[in-house]
């Protein structure tokens, strides 16, 4: 096993190792943001039957052939028909309909006139009234024609696509109200650290508040999966190992923070060794270089670094793609933007520099970007407050202010193409 791999080997390698979960079958609303698994048809032609997409009067356009303002075309209105009602009459020569938007369109019928433009020479518009109309119209004026949508039998969603809201509609009216979907990955998350205590506690001395499982799990839960916090772990070997060896047997992916680097009480990568294959320890990447991952009974295991702005960047670099990957999703990268620095950075290290940062659009209409004054890689304030990771390149070039940089969009979803 190589020492420190690239960004993208690591990826590459994380979501090789990690399979699509089998399908279930949900209820239409729960599928929301998931991946339909398989082709959808509708049952009915949608919407099943031709319609008006005004108020207004239903005729036929070659009645109003010739009209102008000078000689407008009279008709008279014969019936009323309202959305959910069905014209059962015959509209003869000289007639029209008066019809509601939504209303099934009179088989006689091939157009609808908007009440706006249409004269009344007689009576209040209704049955009896005598109406006028100054211009032509086209047939299939403001007529939704049936099957619009879609036809019965055909495929409305495909297998492989991400169901937004508007695709929940479209489903709903095509009939389909269970959708298979990739199941989403149960996540186990273990903080390990002699000095953390729950949230719900203050701390005493030399301890601090496990937060980083709070942000794993709601990272997971935006990701899709299904995120469960176990209880902490003490820095002793036989601990982490008895945790981790219970998690990989229950759930479908297991994250450790903490005990990453190698410090005296860092157990993880011996622990994944021990109990499975150890493949990856150390990234090229900052904050985050202590990236452990392996395959423990089958069940991949990864290591994030106790530092929270590096075990957040190594989550979303390295796990997301691979929880996304279990639930079939096809697009892994967040948009990137290009933007100028405003301010001059200095690469210290020569590993790829995430930087949390805010981007913002300058008075030219280009974006720019300002890296947030602290970048410590123990805090997940800075996180909070900022919109992208600018990304410095690898090596130790300074960055000067106007330089351009590539921004991470870390908030907007794989789906969107900038
Ligand atoms: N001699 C060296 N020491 C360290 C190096 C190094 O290269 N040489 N790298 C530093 C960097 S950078 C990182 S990142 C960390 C990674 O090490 P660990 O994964 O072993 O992290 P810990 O020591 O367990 O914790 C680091 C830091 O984060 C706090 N922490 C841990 N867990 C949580 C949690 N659940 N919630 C909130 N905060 C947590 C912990 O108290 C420490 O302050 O190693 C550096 N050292
Ligand atoms: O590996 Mo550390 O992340 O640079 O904070």
């Amino acid at each position: 096993m190589k020492e420190m791999i690239p960004l993208e080997e690591a990826r590459a390698l994380v979501c090789g190792a990690v399979k699509k979960l089998p399908v279930e079958t949900v209820p239409l609303l729960e599928a929301v943001g998931r991946v339909v698994a398989a082709d959808q048809v509708s049952d009915i032609d949608v919407s099943p039957f031709a319609h008006s997409a005004m108020d207004g009067f239903a005729l036929r356009a070659a009645e109003l052939a010739g009209a102008t303002e000078e000689a407008p075309a009279t008709l008279r209105v014969i019936a009323e028909i309202g959305a959910g009602d069905v014209f059962k009459g015959v509209i003869g020569d000289g007639e029209c309909v008066r019809i509601m938007t939504g209303a099934c369109l009179p088989d006689d019928a091939d157009a609808v006139v908007k009440y706006e433009i249409v004269g009344v020479v007689e009576g209040d518009g209704k049955p009896g009234s005598i109406v006028s109309f100054a211009a032509p119209t086209k047939v299939g004026a403001n007529v939704r024609p049936a099957g619009e949508e879609a036809r019965a039998g055909e495929v409305v969603v495909e297998a492989g696509d991400v169901l937004t809201a508007a695709g929940v509609g479209f489903l709903a009216g095509c009939g389909v109200l269970e959708v298979p979907v990739h199941r989403r990955p149960r996540v186990a998350i273990i903080a390990t650290g002699s000095e953390l205590v729950p949230p719900t506690e203050v701390p005493g001395p030399g301890k601090i508040r496990n937060s980083n499982s709070y942000a794993m799990a709601a990272a997971a839960r935006e990701a899709g999966a299904e995120a469960h916090m176990l209880p902490i772990v003490k820095d002793t070997f036989e601990a982490l190992r008895d945790a981790v060896a219970e998690a990989a047997r229950a759930y479908d992916f297991v994250i450790t923070t903490g005990g990453a680097a190698n410090g005296d009480f860092d157990f993880i990568k011996p622990v994944v060794a021990e109990l499975g294959e150890l493949m990856m320890t150390t990234v090229n990447m900052r904050p985050g270089k202590a990236q452990t991952f392996g395959i423990v009974e089958g069940t991949p295991v990864f290591g994030l670094p106790g530092n929270p702005a590096a075990a957040y960047v190594g989550f979303q670099m390295l796990i997301r793609p691979a929880l996304r990957t279990m639930q079939g999703y096809r697009f892994m990268d967040h948009p990137v933007v290009k933007a100028r620095l405003t301010a001059n950075e200095k690469n210290k290290d020569p590993r790829r520099i995430f930087l949390r940062a805010n981007l913002t659009r300058a008075a030219d209409g280009a974006y720019e970007v300002t890296p947030a004054k602290n970048q410590s890689s123990g805090l997940f304030g800075p996180i909070q407050k900022t919109n992208c990771m600018a990304i410095m390149p690898d090596g130790t070039e300074p960055q000067l202010a106007g330089s351009v940089v590539d921004c991470i969009l870390l908030d907007v979803s794989e789906e969107v193409a900038l």
